[in-house]
């Protein structure tokens, strides 16, 4: 499942970000690329200091605390997060993630816009699924969430910048499947019960929801 979330952070908290980001260094992106990822990876990535470690821990807060994120990634742990910049020209080609980073296996990868999609032509976050490629460009502040098992690539900038904050989830539900069905089960038994309260259905669900997670978490 491939899900977007709107005003993780807010247009204010952007716009601060972008200031403190403006004033950090960045270094080449292929830094943190596995072998093959770094023959198609162009982009510059923030480089580590106390400021940058304090801007990622806010940003994965507000993240993390998101009610929506949290029920459909079921976050165990996030890897720092990565902030990168796309300038003209950068794209980074079609891979998969590293299975593993930060000691943290990668089960839900996620991508924070932070500029404004009319400010960049191209940038689009394209994901390989069945059903064919979907391409995500977002406005600054909202979320996309995807399974780290898929094929992605990020088209050229051609026009502008893109700016970005990446991430990996370790997730208590390591089956993509599986985290939908909680995620459709969970948002259904909301919904009952904004209609109708506390019902003998909605305690059905509630139950159903409970004991599925105390059969899949790890
Ligand atoms: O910038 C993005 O939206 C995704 C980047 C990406 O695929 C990665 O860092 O592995
Ligand atoms: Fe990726």
């Amino acid at each position: 499942m491939l899900i977007t979330i709107a005003n993780v952070l807010s247009q204010e908290d952007v716009i601060e970000l972008r200031d403190k980001l403006a004033a950090l260094r960045f270094e080449d992106g292929r830094a943190t690329a596995g072998w093959g990822a770094k023959l198609v990876k162009a982009n510059q990535q923030m480089r580590d200091g106390v400021t940058a470690r304090l801007l990622r821990e806010e940003v994965a807060a507000k993240i993390r605390g998101h009610a929506v994120f949290d029920l459909a990634v079921r976050p165990r742990a996030l890897t720092p997060l990565l902030f990168s910049r796309y300038g003209v020209g950068d794209a980074y080609g079609t891979h998969v993630d590293n299975p593993m980073m930060d000691g943290l296996r990668t089960d839900v990868s996620f991508t924070l816009f932070l500029s404004d999609p009319e400010s960049d032509d191209g940038g689009e976050l394209v994901i390989e699924t069945p059903a064919g490629e979907d391409a995500v460009k977002l406005p600054a502040g909202h979320l996309v969430a995807y399974p780290s098992t898929t094929l992605h690539r990020v088209a050229e900038v051609t026009r502008g910048e893109r700016l970005v904050a990446v991430g990996w989830a370790q997730s208590h539900i390591r089956d993509a499947a599986r985290r939908e069905l909680l995620f459709d089960l969970d948002t259904a038994r909301r919904r009952l019960f904004d209609r109708h309260g506390k019902t003998e259905d909605f305690d059905l669900l509630a139950k159903t929801s409970a004991n599925l997670m105390r059969m899949w978490a790890e």
